[in-house]
């Protein structure tokens, strides 16, 4: 019997949706704090593989998922790259910037992110063969353009100001970035497809800043080269994309990018999705992840309501976003029982 996420991502409407939940290993649950702190810090956890593997481990004994997420971070690639990376607590990753030619120039090539990248090749080889029968592995990065927004800033930022610059004053770098950081994805995604990802997810965290032709130049086109290679290079692994905020940018995604299933935030509505973006195959979410703090019959009628609007094509359930840290685990386990309550 074929997973059912694999079910749905290859097209099939099924029953009940397959569910599994974005930063499902996280601050949320005491047993992830408990091993975050045995490994030290965020970036040791990520780089123990056999920490690593115990926290992706985590959610499943707890909740009944279709999937697990490999446990480790979109950044790790700008740091395989050459940049210097590190977490301040309570505030979020700091990077080494990348501001002109000169910075670009001192990263590695793509094909050499895999030295500093093989802790985490070894996580994934850990999970598969690890997990129950029915629940499929997924790997993931970022999306060039939300990774560049990083490297060109040094730290997350509201409004990507820092990368927009870039792109407009001096479009030679931003451009070979872009480039370099696509190279980069496919060497790494293609290496975790070879260590047993079933799946491959890529994350376009802040694709919705992005409008008009920068839209189709740097999140559609570079989604389009990863999504090109990694089919050639792996048939029969599906992607799925996760163009975040993209608003009517979602319409034609899938087509457009050749992914098998996109990712939908929680800022359109789950009839609107069911009637422009699922017709073109397996679409992925989308409910909102403050339900998980405050549970109660809101957060019951709305699974219902997203599970019913998009049952009648190819849907994997998730949250719109990741979940917060300020999370109840028990809200989760509402989410798992509501979606399965008929099924
Ligand atoms: C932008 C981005 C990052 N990382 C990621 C994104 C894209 C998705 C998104 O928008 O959420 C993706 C990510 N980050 C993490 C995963 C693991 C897999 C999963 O469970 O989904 C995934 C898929 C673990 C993590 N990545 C991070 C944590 C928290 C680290 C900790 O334990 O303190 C986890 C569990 C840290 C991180 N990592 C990043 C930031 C901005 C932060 C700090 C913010 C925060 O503290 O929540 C970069």
């Amino acid at each position: 019997m074929t997973k059912p996420l694999m079910r749905a991502l290859a097209g099939e409407t099924l029953p009940v949706p397959p569910v599994w939940m974005m930063r499902q290993a996280g601050r949320y649950l005491p047993e992830y704090r408990a091993t975050r702190a045995k490994a030290g810090d965020f970036l040791s956890l990520c780089y123990n593989p056999d920490l690593a593997t115990e926290v992706t481990l985590q959610p499943l004994r707890r909740f009944d998922f279709d999937a697990a997420i490999l446990f480790a971070d979109i950044l790790l690639v700008p740091q395989a790259l050459g940049a210097d990376l590190w977490f301040v607590t309570g505030e979020g990753p700091r990077l080494s910037t990348v501001t002109g030619a000169a910075d670009l120039a001192r990263l590695k090539r793509a094909e050499d992110v895999h030295e500093t990248l093989a802790p985490i090749y070894q996580t994934v080889r850990n999970l598969s063969g690890t997990l129950p029968r029915d629940v499929a592995l997924i790997g993931f990065a970022g999306a060039p353009w939300t990774v560049a927004t990083y490297m060109i800033a040094g730290r997350g930022t509201p409004d990507q100001a820092p990368a927009h610059a870039l792109k407009d004053d001096d479009r030679a770098t931003f451009e070979a970035l872009i480039d370099l950081l696509t190279e980069a994805t496919v060497e790494y995604l293609s290496a975790q497809i070879d260590a047993g990802a079933e799946v491959v997810k890529l994350f376009d965290s802040w694709a919705g800043s992005l409008s008009g032709e920068d839209f189709a130049r740097y999140a559609l086109a570079p989604a389009k080269r990863i999504v090109t290679a990694l089919k050639a290079r792996h048939p029969g692994v599906p992607v799925i994309v996760f163009p975040r905020e993209a608003g009517e940018g979602y319409l034609g995604f899938h087509a457009a990018t050749g992914a098998d299933c996109v990712a939908v935030d929680n800022s359109v509505d789950a009839e609107w999705i069911a009637q422009h973006v699922q017709p073109d195959g397996c679409v992925q979410g989308n409910l909102a992840s403050s339900h998980m703090v405050t549970g109660g019959d809101a957060l019951v009628s709305e699974v219902r309501r997203i599970r019913d609007a998009l049952s009648n094509g190819p849907h994997i359930f998730n949250l719109g976003h990741g979940i917060t840290p300020d999370a109840d685990p028990d809200n989760v386990a509402l989410m798992v029982e509501t979606l399965r309550e008929n099924g």
